[in-house]
């Protein structure tokens, strides 16, 4: 093993002692997905764990390496940003911190999978970057019927986030999509708003939980996952992403 390796391996067994996860508050967070439909948990994730993963965001930045999210089929930049405006990057495992965040993911994956007999097979997330006004417009994060993604996991890397920073996700009243998916102009009650402050994991069902990011005043730091099955379309095994 060469000492790159070395230091890579040591760095992620540290930071795997230093952040392991509370079996209560997991037993919490899946007690809530049954009962109604979503979770959130503060101080879920470590500070060691939140710390690494924003200044892993951090050195990406630097170097350029964040791209517009897209939406769906529709590429056409400003037509994007009016819908969302974040900058993102799939985690790959390149960083101790990456690799750590997916192995707790995985736990919490089986741990999943074993209360709710739901055969969750597979975890993609990306870092999310909002910069001052940017926002995510109401949406759901899969169509029924196509759904692969099942379940949505949000965790935020914001230390001191001030309660007028903007930038709350807003989740809303499960609803049933029609045949043409999710009607985004349908009045529906408000059920929960969330802070997005460093070291909280927000969960919910991926295909019938509308959420909106709010635009926000301050840089807004995230990493956005989903817990997949998967789905073959005509025959087709959809690949991830
Ligand atoms: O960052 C958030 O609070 C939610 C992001 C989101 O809804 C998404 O990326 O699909
Ligand atoms: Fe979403």
């Amino acid at each position: 093993m060469n000492s790159v390796t070395a230091d890579f391996d040591r760095e992620a067994r540290a930071l795997l002692a230093a952040s392991p996860l509370a079996p209560e508050r997991i037993d919490a967070l899946i007690e809530d997905l049954i009962h109604q439909g979503f979770s959130y948990q503060r101080d879920f994730f470590s500070s060691a764990l939140i710390d690494a993963l924003l200044a892993d965001l951090e050195r990406l930045e630097a170097c350029d390496a964040l791209a517009s999210a897209g939406i769906g089929r529709l590429n056409e930049h400003q037509l994007a940003t009016s819908i969302r405006g974040d900058a993102i990057r799939w985690l790959n495992r390149e960083s101790p911190a990456q690799q750590v965040y997916l192995q707790r993911l995985e736990e919490l994956r089986e741990q999943i999978n074993r209360a709710l007999f739901i055969g969750l097979f597979e975890f993609e997330a990306h870092f999310a970057r909002y910069p001052p006004g940017a926002f995510y417009k109401r949406h759901v994060d899969s169509f029924q019927g196509r759904a692969n993604r099942i379940i949505s996991t949000v965790t935020y890397l914001n230390r001191d986030w001030p309660v007028d920073g903007g930038g709350e996700m807003v989740l809303f009243e499960s609803q049933q999509q029609g045949p043409d998916g999710f009607n985004p102009d349908a009045s529906i009650r408000e059920m929960a708003r969330v802070l997005p402050e460093a070291g909280t994991l927000a969960c919910f069902l991926s295909d019938s939980v509308p959420h909106e990011v709010l635009p926000t005043r301050l840089p807004r730091a995230s990493i956005a996952g989903w817990f997949r099955r998967n789905a073959s379309i005509n025959g087709v095994v959809d690949p991830a992403r």
